[in-house]
């Protein structure tokens, strides 16, 4: 018989370090829908998502927004640690005190203050006022950004109450949804805005322009909601001593799960920390890493992690390979990691290298649960940090936790900034292209994931993961002409607009 393509087991077997460009799966038999495909699946061992999505501990990709935005999809997102604990706390505190996608953090004003300039509508078109002036404390009216600009000089410099609109009917409780806050705003037709309070606490307002915005996207699913009923966030932190005040904070705040964030997670610092982590905190999953390959993993597995994070060097930004000259290529690595990770049931999260959907059809087939993803959402709306133009394109910033720019703002002391002179970059800083709301992009992405998944024969990522294993689902390598030919070629010029 002649062979049609190759089991996974034999071309991951052969020397080479392949990426997810050098492989092609062969299509298999479909005998259902694209919308009957389930990506739903586990970040961790007791962790279950919807979408198998997770935004990257970056400090231009996760913050309180990107999160509440990434579990609004059913994924989750992971607050980076390139910030003092308490920082890093307060964004997971507001990320749970949430369930619309929205991240306005209002000024507050008591009504004796005065609004000092246009800065105090900077994150906000409104500035609450509150009877002492914090956000834990009765909400009794509000000033709009257009009003407070209309009024005459002098007016503009008076105390807050005697211009501002009084109201006392604002408040929402926190956790309505976006269907609720729209119904909310069709009942009260002339009201602009509402306030999320929590415990007596105002976390935050929602617009009516907000919600008009996001219903015009994809429509959301429950999302990724824990048992307190509000969304599920993770967070990252480092293996050295201070980082256990960091994850007590963290702790309190209510973080879902903790990834010990590091290049090179088998290492007796992560070993160490993961038992501490597993010792004092009995309810909390760990994701330890990055490993790229089944020794790593296996020591992790046996220190007792709870999921690994798979990728080294194959990152948009990072220089790793060429530093340092270790890493594997990003397929090779998903698959050798997956194959005894799974022996164990524990989940792997796919960590770099998504340019497009069909790298993430890929990483989940090759045995990924999820798909860690830095610059495939930095230049959305929700990732930190403003849009800036270059050369007549809107970007926004995005750059590597080990360029020296990163280093320098925060995890100095990470690249041995307390012991060494010395500092050697791992990482880049550029700037990636605008492309919208994640709420917008992503929906779309996971329905081409599906479409890849029906292509395959493969209604979920258990079914996909036994196909890939039993050989029943073949492999090929692509030669440098087949990826050229797979691309889109010979044409003077076009326009690639997927959705
Ligand atoms: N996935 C990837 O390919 C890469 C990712 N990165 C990202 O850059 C950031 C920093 O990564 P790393 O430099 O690997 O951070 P890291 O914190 O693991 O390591 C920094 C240095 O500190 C040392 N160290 C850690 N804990 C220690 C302890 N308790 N006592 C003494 N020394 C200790 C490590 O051995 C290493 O030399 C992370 O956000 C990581 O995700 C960086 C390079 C590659
Ligand atoms: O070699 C590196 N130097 C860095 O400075 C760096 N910063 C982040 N990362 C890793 O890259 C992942 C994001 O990759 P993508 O942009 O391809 O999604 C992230 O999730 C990280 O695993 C780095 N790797
Ligand atoms: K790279």
């Amino acid at each position: 018989m002649e062979e049609d393509g190759f089991a996974a087991t034999k071309l991951f077997n052969q020397g080479y370090s392949y990426t997810y460009d050098d492989v092609i799966f062969l299509p298999h038999y479909i005998d259902f829908a694209t919308d009957d495909v389930s990506l739903a699946t586990r970040l961790t061992r007791r962790l279950p998502l919807l979408s198998p999505v997770v935004s990257s501990p970056m400090d231009t990709v996760t913050e309180a927004g990107m999160a509440a935005a990434m579990a609004s999809l059913g994924g989750l997102g992971i607050i980076h640690s390139n910030l003092p604990p308490q920082v890093q706390a307060s964004m997971v505190r507001s990320v749970k005190s949430r369930r619309v996608p929205l991240l306005s953090s209002p000024t507050f004003k008591s009504s004796e203050h005065r609004i000092d300039s246009l800065d105090d509508f900077d994150s906000s078109p409104y500035v609450l006022v509150t009877q002492s002036g914090s956000p834990s404390s009765k909400l009794i009216g509000y000033v709009s950004r257009s009003e407070w600009l209309q009024l005459d000089g002098d007016k503009k410099d008076a105390r807050i109450d005697t211009y501002m609109t009084s109201s006392n009917e604002l408040v929402v409780p926190w956790n309505y949804s976006l269907a609720q806050m729209d119904n909310y705003f069709k009942e009260k037709k002339d009201m602009d805005l509402a306030a999320l309070v929590k415990e007596e606490e105002v976390v935050d307002l929602v617009t009516r322009e907000d919600v008009d915005r996001l219903k015009e996207y994809p429509r959301l699913g429950v999302g990724t909601v824990g048992p307190d009923g509000g969304w599920r966030v993770g967070a990252a932190m480092g293996t050295r001593l201070e980082d256990k005040e960091r994850l007590e904070l963290l702790v309190k705040a209510g973080v879902d799960v903790v990834v010990l964030d590091s290049s090179q997670g088998n290492s007796i610092y992560q070993i160490e920390m993961i038992k501490y982590v597993k010792g004092m905190y009995k309810e909390l999953d760990v994701v330890g890493g990055n490993v790229v390959t089944a020794a790593q993993a296996e020591n992790l597995i046996r220190a007792g992690v709870d999921g690994l994070r798979v990728g080294m060097g194959s990152g948009s930004i990072c220089t790793t390979q060429e530093v340092c000259a270790v890493g594997r290529g990003q397929a090779t690595a998903v698959y050798k990691v997956a194959s005894i990770a799974s022996q164990h049931g524990v989940p792997i999260i796919a960590d770099g290298g998504i340019s497009f959907s069909g790298h993430i059809v890929k990483a989940l087939v090759l045995g990924a649960s999820t798909v860690m993803m830095g610059g495939f959402l930095a230049g959305s709306t929700e990732a930190p940090g403003a849009y800036e133009y270059q050369n007549g394109c809107r970007i926004k910033k995005y750059r590597g936790m080990g360029s020296l720019e990163a280093m320098t703002k925060g995890s100095d002391a990470r690249y041995l900034g307390d012991t060494a002179k010395l500092k050697i970059a791992q990482g880049v800083v550029g700037a990636v292209a605008d492309k919208g709301s994640v709420l917008n992009f992503v929906p779309y992405t996971l329905q081409a994931v599906k479409q890849g998944f029906q292509d395959l024969g493969a209604s979920s990522l258990q079914s996909a993961h036994d196909l890939l294993r039993s050989g029943i689902l073949r492999v090929e390598v692509r030669s440098g002409a087949a990826q050229v030919e797979g691309g889109v070629h010979g044409l003077v010029s076009y326009v690639k607009k997927s959705f």
